[in-house]
């Protein structure tokens, strides 16, 4: 299903995202205004009477402007007076509940429709707005302060946003990182993608956590009443929706680029090169830097290759991505899996994991609000070991339901779910997490160590 209500508005009624307040700037022999801060508590007396609506306060000081326009300061010339973080609200989340949510818009303008997810990473948005894995939902960060770091070119996870908005509490009011090009706002209405922010994040991630996922509408559209949101919300789906078909490759290509630096404290290059097939289910690149830096021949093929074709490749593994949506959705896919389990070394990661188990005659479930966030524990079961992990998923395999043989060796320690299998007949493993990260703690990069020497062992 593709996004239907997106109508990609007008520049939103705040066109533009300075970098900086008119009343951040170093003013002629006077003190600098060096930051704002938000306070709950009254504001001492030499900034008491500053602050709007006994929030917000200026802090004069005669310290150096500490908040610069990194972002391509051409992008906010001519711009209109400044209103943030004043401006008042001008967007509405309605959620499937009835439950109606004022905010502030930033990015695209419009009406969307999707399921609202909340993530608790502290860091990563970027990482987060192009993993494919969330097409067709909103995501709430959970953190309260967003776009601090602006948005770069060396942080994308595919080549372009295909989730449905983002929620923040607090939208920074400026950038500041020395490799930030542009601003989350510019970034976001180039994409067309909506943004609200200064709405009660805390209040709606206690709703998803106590009732479940919600299907919600974005709308900066003032002529739609609350009401029609709400229908919108209560007609639109996503179980059972294919929505893999929305954001796969068109065609076969090969992947060369290798993680940077930061990820020299696992140099596990292998002096053996395997080629590995990645079917593109929605695949993050750092899976695929990660394969390459462990000195694998990557080539991706889209998700309804056939199996047929990918084995007269004769690779030495096949990995089977992350992607969106219902694993129940995609029998095409969980048929591609069967026909290739057994035949080659495979591994899946996240959606791949969850087409295995659906391949091996299992089940998955949809959960109440899923696991989405760089902080979930794991256990594995095999040696005990711990690992922090990066995880996005609503849906998840019931270990019951697999047939006898394949071993469920990961668990999340916050719910016990199955994390992870392997089937050593089958020369399989899968996990339900992300080994790659990106964002998220590097505790388990080690499963991609582990696929090879899968695929080694498979060769002598
Ligand atoms: N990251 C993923 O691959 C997500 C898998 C699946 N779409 C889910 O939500 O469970």
């Amino acid at each position: 299903r593709k996004h239907p209500l997106l109508t990609p508005g007008p520049a939103s009624p705040l066109p533009s995202f300075p970098n900086m307040l008119p009343q951040m700037r170093p003013l002629p022999s006077s003190p600098a205004i060096h930051a704002v801060h938000r306070r709950t508590s009254p504001a001492p007396p030499s900034i008491r009477g500053l602050g709007q609506h006994g929030r917000v306060a200026l802090v004069r000081t005669t310290a150096p402007v500490v908040c610069r326009s990194v972002a391509s300061p051409a992008a906010n010339q001519g711009a209109p007076a400044v209103e943030r973080p004043w401006k008042l609200s001008d967007a509405r989340l309605v959620l499937e509940d009835g439950s109606v949510w004022n905010a502030k818009s930033f990015g695209a303008s419009g009406t969307q429709v999707g399921e609202v997810v909340f993530n608790t990473s502290l860091t990563g948005y970027q990482e987060i707005l192009t993993d494919p894995s969330y097409a067709g939902q909103f995501v709430l960060m959970t953190n309260p302060h967003i776009g601090n770091t602006g948005v770069n070119s060396g942080d994308e996870e595919s080549i372009k946003c295909f989730l449905g908005g983002l929620i923040v509490r607090s939208l920074s009011i400026c950038t500041s990182n020395w490799r930030c090009t542009e601003t989350l706002d510019e970034y976001l209405r180039k994409r067309n993608i909506m943004g609200i922010y200064d709405v009660d994040t805390r209040a709606i991630t206690r709703r998803l956590r106590e009732d479940g996922s919600l299907i919600g509408v974005l709308s900066t559209d003032q002529s739609l009443k609350d009401k029609e949101l709400l229908e919108m919300a209560k007609n639109w789906k996503i179980v059972g929706v294919d929505l893999i078909s929305d954001v796969t490759c068109d065609a076969p290509y090969e992947w060369v680029d290798k993680t940077g630096s930061g990820w020299e404290f696992n140099d596990n290059q292998s002096s053996e090169t395997f080629h590995v097939v990645v079917y593109d289910f929605g695949v993050k690149h750092n899976i695929l830097r990660r394969l390459a830096s462990y000195g694998c021949k990557i080539t991706v093929v889209p998700a309804s290759w056939p199996a047929s074709d990918v084995l007269n490749l004769k690779p030495d593994g096949v990995l089977f991505s992350n992607g969106p949506g219902d694993p129940a959705a995609v029998p095409y896919a969980v048929k591609t899996v069967q026909e290739i389990v057994g035949k080659v070394p495979v591994f899946g990661i996240c959606m791949g994991h969850q087409l295995i188990g659906q391949a091996l005659g299992g089940k998955t479930f949809k959960m109440k609000f899923g696991h989405h966030g760089g902080n979930h524990p794991v256990r594995d079961n095999r040696t005990g070991r711990v690992d922090i992990s990066a995880q996005n998923h609503n849906y998840a395999v019931d270990p019951e339901s697999l047939p006898e043989g394949v071993q469920v060796t990961h668990i999340n320690l916050n719910d016990q779910s199955c994390a992870g299998l392997v089937f050593p007949k089958m020369k399989l493993m899968s996990l339900q997490y992300h080994p790659e990260s990106s964002p998220g703690p590097h505790d388990s990069d080690l499963a991609f160590g582990e696929f090879v020497e899968l695929m080694k062992n498979n060769r002598l």
